[in-house]
């Protein structure tokens, strides 16, 4: 199921994650992380879990602050899998901090 969701579905699907902004081209969270090893470790454990889903985000690393996009490239725009990859992100940070 990779449907792209609609202007609504995503700011229904935002409402449930609080760190995250976006529409239905990409969605988005910056975490600033304790030193550059942390924001290393926090990248580390999320390629882990995104090879296990088989969908990737894009990630952009400045020092210890990281910013995560997620949007499904093959469909053009966001889809539940970029809604679980970012929960999946979340439940990674929490653990981090
Ligand atoms: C073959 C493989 O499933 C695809 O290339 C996957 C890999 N990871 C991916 N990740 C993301 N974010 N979008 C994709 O379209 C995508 N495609």
């Amino acid at each position: 199921m990779t449907d792209l969701l609609t202007a609504e579905a995503v700011r229904e699907k935002l409402g449930g994650l609080a760190d995250w902004s976006g529409d239905p081209t990409q969605i988005s969270r910056t975490v600033e992380l304790g030193s550059f090893p942390a924001a290393i470790a926090v990248v580390d454990r999320v390629a882990e879990v995104a090879e296990r889903l088989d969908h990737h985000p894009d990630i952009d690393i400045r020092w210890r602050t990281v910013t995560f996009r997620c949007v499904t490239h093959s469909a053009g725009g966001v889809t539940h899998r970029d809604v679980e990859l970012a929960r999946q992100i979340d439940d990674i940070v929490r653990s981090a901090r």
